[in-house]
């Protein structure tokens, strides 16, 4: 049998999970997780340990790259951080986020940056920050064959108009604003709506008006699935954790001090022992 036809990322992988089961999820009032990842060992864990979906997430920019926001981050740089993470997954759904300058000026340009990410990385569907004013986009994207999931809410690529880091939707009417641009998405063609730092009522109630699933972060516990920026959530980013996030680990404990032992004993004389030689 041919090499690719038994690669892990095989496009006909029959167990894969795919829009229709995080569908079913929300039809049998199930739950599903993801995280995102950005490379091929983390990704081969977290598929390993049965996570339904992976996000390629623009939050490459800060935690890959070390930049202060997701704006730089070009498609090329998540068109290499994506294929790593699908080359390391066999069960998941791997979504990529199209960057920042990659989508907005059309729909065109939209689906021009999503057929790039399939063809070259094997992506199984995107995520696109906005709602209402990226119908078209959405509606074009999927006709053209890729999954689109809408991300609503906070937008940190629109942090500059949004003014900073803060929740959405707490001004008056914004259960109707919320449900109006999540419900344009999904009658575009959206196969499930993320919602970041958004009041969890209003969560709820976006998620009870769609058919589609939901996906929250900072929004409560009634969206059909959860999300977390994996550095957060196993403890490796420096510094102040969103409210949102929940610390499963202190990887940053863990590295560091097996780094200092290694550092102690090459000091020291007593790494590597005889066991790490060759005879000669
Ligand atoms: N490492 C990382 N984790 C993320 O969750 C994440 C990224 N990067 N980059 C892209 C976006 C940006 N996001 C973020 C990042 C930080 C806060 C934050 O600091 N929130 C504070 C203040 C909230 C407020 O003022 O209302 C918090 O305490 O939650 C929120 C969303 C979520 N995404
Ligand atoms: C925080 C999640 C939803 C995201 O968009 C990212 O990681 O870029
Ligand atoms: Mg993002």
């Amino acid at each position: 049998m041919a090499e690719n036809e038994t690669a892990p990322h095989a496009a006909a992988a029959p167990n894969r999970y795919r829009t229709v089961h995080l569908q079913r999820a929300k039809d049998e009032g199930r739950r599903f997780a993801m995280l995102t990842a950005y490379d091929f060992q983390m990704a081969q864990v977290f598929d390993e340990a049965g996570l339904e979906t992976i996000l390629v997430g623009d939050s490459a920019a800060n935690t890959m790259m070390g930049h202060a926001t997701t704006l730089p981050i070009t498609l090329d740089e998540m068109i290499v951080y994506a294929g790593s993470v699908v080359r390391g997954t066999r069960r998941a759904m791997v979504l990529c986020d199209l960057p920042f300058g990659s989508y907005e000026v059309s729909p065109q340009q939209a689906t021009e940056s999503a057929i790039r990410l399939v063809k070259e990385t094997g992506i199984h569907g995107v995520k696109m920050e906005g709602g209402e004013r990226y119908v078209e986009h959405v509606r074009m994207m999927t006709d053209a064959g890729v999954p689109v999931m809408g991300h609503i809410g906070f937008t940190p690529q629109s942090e500059n108009v949004l003014g900073g880091y803060r929740v959405q939707g707490r001004s008056e009417g914004a259960a109707e604003t919320m449900i109006r641009e999540a419900t344009a998405l999904q009658d575009a063609g959206a196969f499930a709506v993320l919602m970041e730092m958004v009041p969890a009522d209003i969560a709820r109630q976006v998620d009870e008006s769609l058919r589609v699933p939901t996906v929250g972060i900072g929004a409560g516990p009634h969206t059909t699935g959860q999300v977390l920026v994996w550095q957060d959530m196993l403890g490796l980013r420096a510094g102040k954790m969103p409210r949102f996030v929940r610390q499963y680990a202190d990887l940053r404990a863990v590295v560091s001090e097996a780094v200092s032992g290694f550092h102690h004993d090459v000091l020291e004389g007593t790494f590597p022992a005889p066991e790490h030689g060759f005879e000669g």
